[in-house]
């Protein structure tokens, strides 16, 4: 049984988008071109990902990328906040937040502890941590976290992982012990995506299929549609 969505419920979960800027250039496009278009597409979760630039830089994206989102948000009428997660940099979106701009944290198992970063950026922000082990879960659950990332689920080019893909029965396993909401993420593309529905998921999560998409838009509902079999 999958957990309750707890503070995630005022959101659209289905569709998380992990930024990469690299491959949003590669194609010729900016980081905030790319979520606003993806928007249009139906993503309801987006997180700014950047391992190669300095933490200024890292600012300025992310706050590119949440002007994207409100400008996304009014041209396409979106009524539903969508939250825009800062990875890994905790102090970033320590600054941000005390400059009144709304983010929310992502950390990996080999980032600051998830009780860190909560005494950093106070009870408010949503705090999403990666897990894959039964004791990550449940250290987890005992902390304020709202959301894990659990993967990869499919083998990805993305990032090295270091870990085997688990596929949709292992992700599936672990979504029914994690007693948190769980985001698939690692290799999800349109193809791939329809093996996730009814695995207890909160929702996915996409990098490369949406980033390096010619149309975003189209990718991410194209994606959509195949996780969720509905028709946009
Ligand atoms: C939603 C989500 N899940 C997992 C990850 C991976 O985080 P982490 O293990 O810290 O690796 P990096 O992304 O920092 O390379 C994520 N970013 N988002
Ligand atoms: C950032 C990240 N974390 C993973 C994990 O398994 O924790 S997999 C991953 C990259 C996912 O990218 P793509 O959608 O392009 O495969
Ligand atoms: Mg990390």
């Amino acid at each position: 049984m999958s957990a309750p969505l707890g503070r995630l419920s005022e959101y659209s979960t289905d569709l998380y988008l992990v930024t990469d800027t690299a491959m949003a250039e590669s194609v010729g496009r900016t980081v905030a071109d790319t979520v606003a278009q993806a928007i249009a597409g139906g993503v309801g979760i987006v997180q700014v990902r950047d391992k190669h630039i300095d933490d200024a830089g890292f600012e300025k994206l992310t706050v590119s990328v949440l002007d994207a989102v409100q400008q996304a948000r009014e041209e396409h009428g979106i009524q539903t906040e969508i939250p825009v997660f800062v990875n890994d940099r905790v102090d970033v979106a320590a600054r941000l937040l005390e400059q009144g701009r709304k983010v929310h944290v992502h950390v990996g198992q080999g980032d600051m502890s998830a009780d860190d970063v909560r005494q950093r950026i106070g009870a408010e922000p949503l705090l999403g941590v990666s897990a894959q082990e039964p004791e990550h879960f449940e250290r987890a659950r005992s902390q304020e976290v709202d959301l894990l990332g659990i993967g990869p689920v499919y083998a990805t080019q993305t990032k090295e992982t270091g870990r085997s893909a688990i596929g949709p029965d292992g992700f599936r396993k672990r979504a029914e012990m994690a007693g948190l909401p769980a985001f698939a993420i690692g290799g999800i593309k349109d193809h791939n995506a329809a093996a996730l529905r009814g695995t207890g998921a909160a929702g996915i999560c996409v990098v490369s299929a949406i980033m390096t998409a010619p149309d975003p838009a189209a990718a991410a509902r194209s994606i959509l549609q195949a996780y969720t079999g509905e028709n946009s």
